[in-house]
């Protein structure tokens, strides 16, 4: 068990490619890990410091979110751990990560010390507005004046993005040679993530987003979702052997037939996010494109196999950039060049054309699922801002990420286009914020705590 600080930290996402399809282990996906990251630094009390001998407390706090804190009293019955936060205060996602870990581990009540987690969040996951950046040397986090449920996300998967953190500082309390670098090592921590996020959750998506978090950006296709719905349920008091059994059978000794292969985007393009600041609910959205789906078949069918073309063409002449760029960099470098200065030329190119007319293929059909099932993924507001965007210089595809909506859109840029300076001043751009951020390709890694300290 350790003693002193470690710290862990892990990326936001965004989907270019896959969404709703994703839901079906039969499709793939493609999705960018991005430079937002959560962040949690951990360390344990010596024993005798210990609240009380027969308790282990577990208190996490979020000092950027007007001093939030929770106190967890992992209480011990009949062999299993229950957590109770002792002021009352509610955080499914915390209480899961807790219950999960612990339930796996299964630590000695009298030989674990108290537990203290500190989170920190990057300034991309929610909005800055009311809020006052502090800073040490190594990184800076911005200081809310509310509670985490009242400041308004940006929906990079804050929720997985904590839990993978936390759960990963957990083990690394019970796992002193924890080895984040290890593909064993990582996949403990995606197993157990993926079942605390989806219980907490309450509802089961892809989760895409706990894979980036642990793997960074990667082609993903799920899990079949019974792996964790089949799980023994569990009520306050229980005997939990068998749901530790059960989730230690699942997370050491399960094929979860997941696809999390390693991507980058092609050198020389970025990922940018704009903000557009009104918000989506996803899983109405996807229950919306369900009902939609099963009451169309089989045109939704082949609606999705057509989608899946396009998603899988993406995914392919994407690649095929990357292989340019590593047979030939300088005809590469020209290449990616000419998005810069002949954009009205870029569909002579057929790398490019490939690309643009794969996404071009995959908005088509999500228009047409929009207006059949009054899920609003490309709704016209955002068609009229992507194909603004696309005369843009510098950009080469654009798309709405994930379950589209509202939220957001993504486009892929040359590294060298300021899209800030290019639309200033313009009306047609007045509702879109250019985030801050860029693809990051890394998963959880490990962070030294000393950088977490003294902000002002
Ligand atoms: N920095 C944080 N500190 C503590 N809890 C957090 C933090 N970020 C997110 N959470 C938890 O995650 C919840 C948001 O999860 P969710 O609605 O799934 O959003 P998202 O789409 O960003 O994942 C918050 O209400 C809170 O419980
Ligand atoms: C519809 C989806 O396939 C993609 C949703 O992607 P978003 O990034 O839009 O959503 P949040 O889960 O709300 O963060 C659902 C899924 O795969 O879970």
């Amino acid at each position: 068990m350790v003693n002193g600080s470690k710290a862990f930290s892990a990326p936001g996402k965004a989907m270019l490619a896959g969404g709703y399809l994703v839901l079906d282990p039969k499709y793939i996906s493609y999705v960018i890990a991005l430079s937002s990251r959560m962040h949690s630094v951990v360390n344990t009390t010596s024993l005798e410091d210990k609240v009380d001998a027969n308790k282990i407390h577990v208190t996490v706090s979020s000092s950027q979110f007007n001093n939030d804190q929770w106190v967890f009293d992992m209480k011990y019955l009949n062999g299993g751990f229950f957590p109770e936060e002792v002021n009352g205060l509610k955080n499914p996602f915390l209480k899961m990560a807790l219950f999960n870990v612990f339930n796996y581990f299964k630590p000695t009540l009298s030989a674990t010390p108290d537990i203290n987690i500190e989170i920190f969040s990057d300034a991309g996951y929610h909005s800055q507005n009311d809020s006052d950046i502090k800073r040490n040397q190594f990184k800076h986090f911005n200081f809310h004046k509310n509670t985490i449920t009242e400041v308004p996300k940006t929906g990079l998967g804050s929720s997985a993005g904590l839990v993978t953190v936390v759960t990963t500082a957990l083990i690394s309390v019970f796992n002193n040679s924890l080895d984040v670098t290890s593909a064993k090592d990582l996949n403990q921590i995606h197993n157990l993530t993926q079942v605390a996020h989806c219980q907490a959750q309450g509802k089961v998506g892809s989760g895409f987003d706990v894979a980036a978090a642990t793997y960074g950006s990667i082609v993903y296709r799920r899990f079949v979702q019974e792996l964790i719905t089949n799980l023994p349920e569990t009520f306050q008091g229980d005997d939990l052997k068998d749901y530790q059994e059960a989730l230690t059978k699942l997370v050491d000794n399960t094929d979860w037939g997941i696809k999390n292969d390693v991507i980058r985007l092609p050198h020389g393009l970025r990922l940018i996010m704009g903000d557009v600041n009104s918000g989506s609910e996803t899983p109405k959205l996807v229950a919306k494109v369900k009902q939609w789906y099963e009451s169309n078949l089989p045109r939704s069918l082949e609606i999705y196999t057509k989608i899946d073309e396009g998603n899988r063409n993406f995914i392919k002449f994407i690649t095929e950039l990357n292989e340019l760029h590593d047979n030939d960099e300088t005809k590469y470098k020209a290449l990616i060049k000419t998005l810069e200065t002949d954009h009205e030329n870029v569909m002579s190119h057929p790398e490019f054309a490939n690309i643009k007319n794969a996404v071009s293929v995959i908005r088509e059909n999500f228009r047409l699922i929009t207006k059949e099932s009054g899920a609003d993924i490309e709704p016209e507001v955002q068609t009229q801002l992507l194909d603004k965007c696309l005369t843009l210089k510098g950009v080469l595809t654009g798309m709405v990420p994930g379950a589209g909506g509202y939220d957001a859109i993504s486009l892929l840029t040359t590294v060298d286009t300021d899209l800030k300076k290019q639309t200033y001043g313009n009306l047609e751009f007045q509702n879109v914020t250019w985030l801050d951020l860029e693809q990051a390709d890394v998963g959880v890694v490990e962070e030294n705590p000393e950088h977490y300290k003294n902000f002002i």
